[in-house]
């Protein structure tokens, strides 16, 4: 199976928020990797085929998906970033409401939705209505009604956002075993999202697409760029304007700090291993964790 995404571009009025990306997409787990406004939003809503390109194409197998009609959307799992509940629905009635919605019979609908239950590990929670959900097991429901019709190609748009540290963890570890032989496209804009499950990154900024690599070799992309540096109190915002600044850590003797630097940036500082915080940090600017 192969997905290609071939020079697609989306404007808005005068906005444009995609800009001639293409890609080829097989098996595995990819993560599109961009701050706030990247684009990831607007390129995951045309690949779910919600939203028609501008210009360029999608091609599953060589075939146009806008041509595809229902045969694409019957292999298509799609988990938006807003995620509308029925709050007073129980679990069982909400995913048999989204299963007849695909078009799945009711008898298959009934084995299916006690299927992805059990997938997500929600099935002793099954009958509990969704208002009383905490926001995983909200999200493990979204990609339980996006598993319903055991989807070849799965899009996730930020799915972990607004969840805490484990329940991070434990949705990162559901995708990857759910991943199997799909496509699965996560978009997100937190690093540790994308460790251990990421075949590749495909980082995204400003519309584009600005990199395409594996973890390992974005770490190595960095290598001999992450400095740590003993400075002075004082010292630290002119190095904040001068360069990409990431932790910060008091220490006995003023402070010590990380920078992303091509170049050595003193001559105290010494030269550490890279984080994919740090890689972040060398593509977008920004602190990688900021917007948690
Ligand atoms: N319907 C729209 N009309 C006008 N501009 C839009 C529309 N949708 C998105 N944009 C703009 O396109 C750009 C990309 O937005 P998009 O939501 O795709 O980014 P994103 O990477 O998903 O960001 P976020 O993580 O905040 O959702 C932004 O500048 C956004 O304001």
């Amino acid at each position: 199976m192969r997905l290609t995404i071939e020079k697609i571009s989306k404007t808005f009025k005068d906005k444009q928020a995609v800009t001639t990306f293409s890609a080829e997409l097989t098996e595995g787990v990819y993560a599109l990797l961009g701050p706030n406004g990247a684009g990831k939003t607007t390129l995951m809503r045309m690949l779910a085929d919600i939203m028609k390109p501008s210009s360029g194409r999608i091609l599953l197998d060589d075939k146009d998906i806008s041509l595809m009609g229902d045969h694409y959307r019957d292999i298509l799992g799609y988990l938006p970033q807003e995620f509308g509940l029925y709050k007073n629905f129980n679990a069982i009635r909400f995913l048999s409401y989204f299963a007849s919605l695909k078009g799945l019979d009711k008898e298959k609908a009934k084995t299916r939705v006690e299927e992805v239950l059990k997938l997500v590990n929600l099935q002793k929670d099954r009958k509990r209505k969704l208002r009383t959900y905490s926001g995983g097991m909200k999200r493990r429901l979204g990609i339980a009604q996006a598993l319903l019709n055991d989807p070849k190609i799965l899009i996730v748009d930020e799915p972990t956002a607004g969840l805490d540290p484990q329940e991070r963890v434990r949705f990162r570890n559901l995708l990857s075993e759910i991943a199997g032989d799909r496509i699965v496209l996560l978009s997100t804009h937190i690093v540790t999202d994308i460790e251990y499950i990421a075949k590749e990154v495909l980082l995204m900024r400003q519309g584009e697409l600005i990199q395409r690599s594996t973890i390992e070799k974005l770490l190595e992309s960095v290598e001999e760029k992450v400095w740590k540096c003993s400075v002075e109190q004082g010292a630290l915002s002119q190095l904040q304007k001068s360069y990409k600044v990431g932790n910060i850590q008091r220490a006995e003797s003023g402070i010590e700090i990380r920078i992303v630097s091509d170049v050595k940036p003193m001559p105290n500082a010494l030269s550490v291993s890279p984080t994919l915080e740090d890689v972040y940090l060398y593509f977008f600017e920004k602190e990688a964790e900021e917007n948690v």
